[in-house]
């Protein structure tokens, strides 16, 4: 049987969330390690003022696709931009686009869709359901397609405790949901959408979910894979360790406690801490699109593509190495010294929210305020907040998913076709992960020279000066006022000098002895 580098050869690809975070790292990896694959066309729209194809050209010279430049410098020759909004009617796909796109494709990703934890519901199921609907239509219409693979997300069923690799029934017919939707006021879908969502905790994953169930529903017609990563992070491995390109998940809540901003968040130390890098689930998905073409399946496979049960690491240790690192490698200019602790325990967090956010944040906006500077520290807090807020759900409980489907695949390839397209999480060390991830984070999302961190090392060594001068200061002056004002303290002050006093004496005596 052909490996899957061979298979690929010569196909034509379609590729919906090229330009985002997934959407690139399959882009590079087919680029790399499938080199006679024909086309890769994807769906891009104009946005915050640039064209579709300066965004491409931009989006190419990320230092992504260096490997790739490396190999071959023309790789930009294989990319096909197609002009595409995504909400739109058809689309948004000119006529003759779409003559091309059903006369060659030959495999189909869907990566788009909103991630946003707060989107207004009618925008999610615009995105995430209708686009998924409409993209469905096209894909029935392509004379030469072999398989549709759709990314979805672990947590599309996160209101159930264990998660198989099956479409569950949606809470809500996805068409009913659409056809009421349609004709509603934006401020009556806002004050229905949390008993809409019910025990979901977003529209993210509510409108995700009725994804499934209306790919579920084209399945007869087409070769169908889900894909349903949990929390994506940086790379384990290629096309280097590291690689992130955003706040998403977890990245902005260690990048927050790196700069020394974060220094409590609700969590459960012992959950497990399902993520996944996002090599691994890259390579998952080109191998199951594979394996959807090949082995036509009767029926839609699921792939649970999750650590949790095979490899599992908890977000009390996350913490811990998470801490360790930014220690070794510190981000510049922080804000304190790195001390985040999680908790699960509501007040406890609440009281050092106000001890060590709320309370270094006044006095920061006071010190800038006197300056003649802007106030902008409790402003930042407020939306780290809100952020983390939204997050807590997910590293406050576990789950436990199967992924036998993703066992079975592994079981499927060639011993090359494993170590090229390597999705095997049980070989994944997690500490050497997470120092990697961090230094990811600094390199990737912040554009940080790792030559500077003498310097950022230096800066801490001056926050922990200030520090113990703030405190001891602090401390003085709190025992100042009690001695003024109470004459229990001054006895208690008194009694602790001459204990000292007597200590010291003593010591003097007994050395002057033994002489
Ligand atoms: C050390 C302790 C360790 C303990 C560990 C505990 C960690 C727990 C982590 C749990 C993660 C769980 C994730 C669960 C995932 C489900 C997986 C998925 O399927 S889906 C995948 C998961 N999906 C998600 O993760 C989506 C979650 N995110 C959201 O829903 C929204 O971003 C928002 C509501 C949080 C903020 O909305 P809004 O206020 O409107 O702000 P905008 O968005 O418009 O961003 C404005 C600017 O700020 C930037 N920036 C953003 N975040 C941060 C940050 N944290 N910081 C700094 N900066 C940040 C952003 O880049 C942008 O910059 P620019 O472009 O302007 O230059
Ligand atoms: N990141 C994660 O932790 C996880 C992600 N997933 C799933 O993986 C997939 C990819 O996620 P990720 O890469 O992180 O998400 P990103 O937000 O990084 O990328 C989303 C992509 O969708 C495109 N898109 C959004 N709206 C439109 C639109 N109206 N028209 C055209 N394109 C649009 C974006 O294009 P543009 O650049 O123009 O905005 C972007 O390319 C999603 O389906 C997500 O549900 C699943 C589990 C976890």
């Amino acid at each position: 049987m052909a490996s899957i580098s061979e298979w690929y050869a010569g196909k034509n690809v379609l590729i919906t969330g090229a330009t985002g975070f997934m959407g690139k790292v399959l882009l590079e990896k087919l680029l790399r390690s499938c080199p006679d694959v024909n086309a890769l066309y994807i769906l891009v729209r104009p946005k915050a003022g640039q064209s579709m194809s300066e965004r491409v050209q931009d989006m190419m010279k990320c230092k992504l696709f260096d490997r790739v430049r490396e190999d071959n410098p023309d790789f930009h020759q294989k990319i096909i931009p197609i002009s595409s909004e995504l909400t739109q009617p058809g689309l948004a796909i000119s006529p003759e686009d779409v003559q091309t796109l059903t006369s060659c494709i030959n495999i189909v990703f869907h990566c788009a869709a909103t991630i946003r934890f707060d989107e207004p519901l009618k925008h999610a199921l615009q995105l995430n359901v209708i686009a998924t609907q409409q993209l469905l239509s096209l894909a029935q219409q392509m004379q030469h397609l072999q398989a549709f693979i759709h990314i979805s997300t672990a947590y599309a069923n996160c209101n159930r405790r264990h998660i198989d690799e099956v479409i569950y029934p949606p809470p809500v017919e996805p068409k009913k949901l659409i056809d009421s939707l349609e004709w509603m006021d934006d401020s009556i879908i806002r004050d229905i959408t949390p008993r809409l969502i019910g025990d979901r905790p977003n529209t993210y994953t509510y409108t995700k979910a009725l994804a499934e169930c209306v790919v579920q529903q084209e399945s007869s017609k087409l070769n169908i894979g889900i894909i349903r990563p949990s929390i994506v992070g940086a790379s384990w491995q290629e096309p280097f360790p590291g690689w992130i390109d955003n706040f998403n998940g977890p990245s902005g809540v260690f990048i927050a406690a790196g700069k020394g901003i974060l220094r409590t968040m609700r969590a459960s130390n012992d959950a497990v801490a399902d993520l996944i890098p996002v090599d691994v689930v890259i390579n998952l998905t080109l191998a199951a699109g594979w394996y959807t073409a090949v082995h036509r399946p009767k029926a839609a496979l699921v792939y649970n593509c999750t650590t949790g049960g095979i490899n599992p690491f908890h977000w009390g240790e996350i913490e811990h190495h998470v801490m360790s690192s930014f220690k070794r490698n510190p981000l510049e200019q922080a804000f304190r010294r790195p001390n985040a602790n999680i908790t699960s325990n509501y007040l406890i967090n609440q009281y050092w929210i106000l001890v060590s956010h709320k309370f270094p944040a006044l006095i920061y906006d006071l010190f800038l305020r006197l300056s003649g500077q802007k106030p902008q520290m409790m402003r930042i807090f407020n939306r780290l907040h809100k952020a983390i807020g939204l997050l807590e759900y997910f590293s406050s409980q576990d789950w436990e998913w199967n992924s036998e489907n993703m066992n079975m695949l592994m079981s499927q390839l060639s011993a090359d076709d494993r170590k090229t397209f390597n999705f095997d999480v049980r070989q994944l060390n997690w500490p050497e992960y997470i120092e990697n991830y961090c230094i990811g984070t600094k390199k990737y999302v912040l554009n940080e020279d790792m030559s500077d961190i003498p310097a950022a090392r230096q800066h801490l060594r001056k926050l922990r000066n200030i520090r113990y001068t703030f405190n001891t200061v602090l401390l003085v002056f709190i025992w100042r006022v009690f001695i003024a004002r109470s004459q229990m303290a001054r006895n208690i002050w008194y009694f602790v000098v001459s204990l000292c006093f007597k200590f010291l004496s003593y010591f003097r005596a007994s050395s002057t002895l033994t002489q």
